[in-house]
């Protein structure tokens, strides 16, 4: 996961003390003013810094950069029915999670309440997807162990990306994900929604990368053949 910090200067001791307590405090301070005390996933304040600086790359280098909102299904039955202190340890497996299954460059945040975002960079809506479609199954699959048995979780995600020609602000990207966040509750949640793009240009990769990037993700990338019959004896 990326720390976050290539756009931030390490402070250095004034009088050159090599082990300097204040700027060690300093240190921390920072770290405090962008993390999210529950889950140490960066805060909404971070992801905003953030996220400006993936843009600023993005038209820098035209690397797209995909955002990824995750939002829990339910959660407030969770809570009502397990009490809180299950609720946070749901968000904190949530955040493992998160962090166990992305790339170290992703930026994970705390956005609020039981609402996540990632900010993918490099990442072109294609490959975002299968990101996207990974997290919410693993989400899916991994049960949160608490008292007594175990408890599931599903996820809503929204998913969209932002290039190098578009126009838009960060705000305006960030309600484009949100909105499709919203699209998802709206549909049925524990699903993915994603914004649309030019998928001409899926068709210059071939299957054997299809493949590749399939297996990097765990997903399947066709439609599995069927298993061949066996023949008892
Ligand atoms: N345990 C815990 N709960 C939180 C925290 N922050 C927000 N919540 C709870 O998250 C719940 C969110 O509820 P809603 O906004 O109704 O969303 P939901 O029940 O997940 O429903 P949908 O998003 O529509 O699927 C509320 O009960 C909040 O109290 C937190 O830090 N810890």
């Amino acid at each position: 996961m990326s720390d976050g910090t290539s756009n931030c200067t390490t402070p250095s001791c004034p009088v050159g003390e090599a082990n300097c307590p204040i700027i060690a405090e300093l240190i921390t301070l920072r770290e405090l003013a962008r993390t999210d005390g529950l889950t140490e996933l960066f805060n909404q304040r971070h992801f905003r810094d953030a996220l400006k600086q993936e843009m600023e790359r993005t038209q820098r280098s035209h690397n797209p950069t995909s955002l990824m909102f995750v939002d829990l299904d339910f959660f407030k039955s969770v809570n009502d029915e397990h009490g809180h202190e299950v609720g946070n340890l749901a968000l904190k497996h949530i955040a493992k999670l998160l962090i166990d299954n992305l790339r170290r460059l992703d930026i994970a945040c705390r956005y609020g309440g039981e609402e996540f975002v990632v900010i993918l960079p490099g990442t072109d809506l294609f490959t975002g997807r299968y990101v996207a479609e990974r997290i919410r199954m693993r989400i899916q699959a991994s049960p949160v162990h608490i008292k007594g048995g175990t408890l599931n979780l599903t996820a809503s995600i929204g998913l969209d990306t932002y290039r190098s020609d578009s126009t838009e602000s960060a705000d305006e990207f960030i309600a484009r994900a949100d909105a499709l966040l919203y699209k998802a509750k709206q549909t049925g949640r524990n699903k993915v929604v994603h914004g649309t793009t030019n998928f001409d240009a899926l068709a210059q990769i071939n299957q054997d990368e299809k493949d590749a990037l399939a297996a990097a993700f765990s997903m399947p990338s066709k439609t599995p053949k069927p298993a061949k019959k066996t023949t008892k004896k």
